[in-house]
């Protein structure tokens, strides 16, 4: 773990977006409008990132704020940020998997996280590009940062989804229903309806198995099911609230325990690989991972999500130069 602390910061700290796209800029927004930071945002495009930057500028009076926001195009303006988000890459179309972006995806990391962490090396980095845990470990091994330091975003968003199918059907808010996914951001993934809960009580005492069943299934094919919908790109307005949360987390160095993509060494008897698992998430970033018990059947499910994670990995760091 590294010794860097983040000072107790929130009134003068910057988060830098890169990727100034439907979630990096959807993001920018969460971020200014909760008062969480000044955002440097960041894109290829020459123009996109700026004119998001005025807009958004333009609207402090209406919105009641303070914060700043810069629209770039060069490294040098994202200089000691606090937390670095990587929103940059392609989104997938109807029919494709996560995985069918990794080529493309994959070289847009290497080459956003060489740069970043020249300007930011005692950043947290949030990644969120697709296909998720494979670029999160490529992330790491570009930047030689520790590990800590570098997360990806899923967990918060899938298990975002399993609450509010879970509230659906029980016609409860969803404030009152706490659900838990782990596992790799794909097919794969593990929902675990014994750490789901609803005002307390397990979700398998308010619900039938097969209606439960159901609710996973579309947990694990939420952002498939968006993709669909949209026809061109996914989602984002649950995704940049996702973000948000964990972001809100490090910066108020509040030790949340949620679920993150992170790197395990041992935990959940995996090795070198990064896979949502639930984590104190704080000042330090991935402060702990917490190892929790599961069923002989989950465990199961988790390691199949990780085999298919370190299958894309080895695809990924074929890619680094
Ligand atoms: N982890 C998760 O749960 C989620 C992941 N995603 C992923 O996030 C990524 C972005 O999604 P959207 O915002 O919907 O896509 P988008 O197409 O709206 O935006 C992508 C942006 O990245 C920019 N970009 C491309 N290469 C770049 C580079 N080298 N440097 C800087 N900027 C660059 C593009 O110009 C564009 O503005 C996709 O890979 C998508 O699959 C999206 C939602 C949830
Ligand atoms: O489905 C996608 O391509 C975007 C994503 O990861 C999600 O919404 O979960």
């Amino acid at each position: 773990m590294a010794a860097f602390v983040h000072p107790p910061f929130c009134q003068l700290s910057q988060v830098t977006i890169i990727g100034a796209g439907n979630v990096g800029s959807t993001l920018a927004q969460r971020v200014l409008e909760r008062n969480l930071a000044d955002v440097i945002l960041l894109d290829i495009v020459e123009g996109r990132p700026q004119g998001i930057a005025l807009d958004l500028m333009e609207a402090r009076g209406a919105e009641g704020h303070n914060r700043t926001i810069v629209g770039s195009n060069c490294y040098e303006d994202t200089a000691q940020s606090d937390i670095v988000v990587v929103t940059a890459g392609l989104p997938r179309k109807p029919g494709m998997s996560r995985d069918d972006l990794l080529q493309v995806n994959g070289k847009i990391v290497i080459d956003i996280m060489q740069q970043a962490m020249k300007y930011s090396p005692y950043a947290c980095y949030i990644i969120v590009t697709n296909p998720l845990d494979a670029m999160t470990y490529l992330a790491l091994k570009v930047s030689g940062l520790p590990a800590n330091h570098i997360m990806g975003m899923a967990g918060v968003l899938d298990s975002a989804r399993f609450q509010t199918f879970i509230a659906m059907e029980l016609g409860v808010p969803p404030s009152d229903v706490s659900a838990l996914v782990l596992g790799g951001h794909g097919d794969l993934m593990v929902p675990l309806p014994q750490y789901s809960t609803v005002g307390g009580i397990p979700v398998t005492e308010l619900l039938e198995a097969a209606i439960l069943n159901r609710l996973i299934e579309r947990t694990r094919n939420g952002g498939a099911e968006i993709v669909q919908l949209l026809k061109r790109g996914g989602a984002y307005y649950a995704p940049a609230s996702a973000i948000g949360v964990m972001i809100e987390a490090i910066l108020y160095n509040q030790s949340r325990i949620l679920p993150v993509a992170a790197y395990l060494d041992g935990e959940y008897q995996l090795q070198d690989v990064y896979l949502g698992v639930p984590c104190r998430l704080g000042g330090q970033g991935v402060e702990e991972i917490v190892s929790l018990p599961l069923r002989d059947e989950q465990l199961t499910a988790l390691h199949r999500s990780a085999a298919a994670v370190k299958q894309s990995i080895e695809k990924a760091i074929a890619l680094i130069p």
